[in-house]
């Protein structure tokens, strides 16, 4: 006789969580207790994350030697020629006229031109090199890169990239993505991700916690580990892999890529070799205090002691 059946993973896999709009698996307890345990780890780290990094980069320093003091400064001999052009051409273009000075996507909205000259690459990159050796604390970038480093604790934050931030990045963003800056990219969020084999080789399918990204290689000699950019979060199918909405762009060393946060993306598995890509997340309080890019709904905000919490501003009192 013939029966109807089904198969067993039918009450083990491909159970669909509404609440997350992803699909989950369950063989017992103890399997889902362990496999989503690091969600538990992860809310942990993040209750306590502002004032761990205050005291990591206090550690920092006291006992990190820096091998090249001279590039925690900003000076414009960093940068590209080209870099340097645009930066100057911005106030007086249109941003019609500055789109035409960068490649990238004028329809996506995404652009790319060179940043960093190859020496100050080097040097960053040997500076990076030194820090992962050297003995002290070490905080990650957040939940997506486990072998990264913190800019803010390594100590760029104060003389490079704040400057950095309002004098260079802010006035391209204003011309490219007003909506998106609004009152001004008040804070950021700065780290360097790095691929490896045997460590973190790709990056799945986001968007950043930031209104606008500035993503800058810093080093060439690996293969693969393109990153793919889709629609914005919410628009579209916005799935990896569906090739009408997808894009691939290559990473070039001392390139930066410059998007909207809320444009989705992913970084491709890196087959052979190290990348390590400098990533400013640029927050606008003006912005984000309307809608929370994470939640996506009005912010429900609580003040931090230290720090510049997740970029938002309240007023207390
Ligand atoms: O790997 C990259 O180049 C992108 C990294 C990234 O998107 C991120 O850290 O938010
Ligand atoms: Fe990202």
């Amino acid at each position: 006789m013939t029966v109807f059946a089904r198969c067993k993973c039918f009450l083990k896999t491909n159970i669909f969580v509404k609440e997350i709009n992803q699909h989950v698996k369950y063989t017992s307890d103890a399997q889902f207790v362990l496999e989503y345990s690091s969600v538990k780890e992860e809310v942990a780290r993040r209750k306590n994350v502002f004032s761990d990094n205050k005291k990591r980069s206090e550690e920092i320093k006291i006992k990190y030697k820096r091998l090249h003091p001279e590039i925690f400064k900003l000076q414009e001999n960093y940068f590209h020629e080209k870099f340097l052009e645009i930066t100057k051409l911005v106030s007086n273009s249109s941003p019609d006229q500055l789109a035409l000075q960068l490649e990238g996507n004028k329809q996506k909205r995404y652009y790319s031109f060179p940043v960093f000259s190859n020496k100050f690459c080097d040097l960053l990159l040997e500076e990076l090199k030194n820090f992962e050796n050297a003995d002290v604390p070490k905080g990650r970038p957040n939940s997506m890169n486990k072998h990264g480093v913190l800019l803010d604790e390594l100590g760029f934050n104060e003389e490079f990239l704040n400057a950095f931030r309002t004098e260079y990045l802010q006035p391209i963003a204003v011309k490219l993505f007003p909506e998106y800056v609004l009152d001004g990219l008040d804070t950021h969020k700065a780290f360097v991700v790095k691929y490896k084999i045997g460590e973190d080789v790709d990056l799945g399918w986001h968007h950043d916690n930031a209104e606008v990204t500035l993503n800058i290689a810093l080093n060439e000699g690996f293969d693969e580990g393109s990153l793919y950019i889709g629609p914005m979060a919410g628009e579209g199918k916005g799935v990896a892999g569906s090739e009408s909405t997808v894009e691939e762009y290559s990473h070039k060393k001392g390139w930066g890529l410059l998007h909207r946060g809320l444009q989705m993306h992913g970084a491709m598995p890196i087959e052979y070799g190290e990348r390590y890509n400098m990533i400013i997340w640029a927050r606008s309080s003006s912005v984000r205090n309307l809608n929370c890019p994470m939640c996506m709904k009005k912010p429900d905000l609580e003040p931090v002691d230290v720090g510049w919490g997740e970029g938002f501003t309240m007023c207390t009192s």
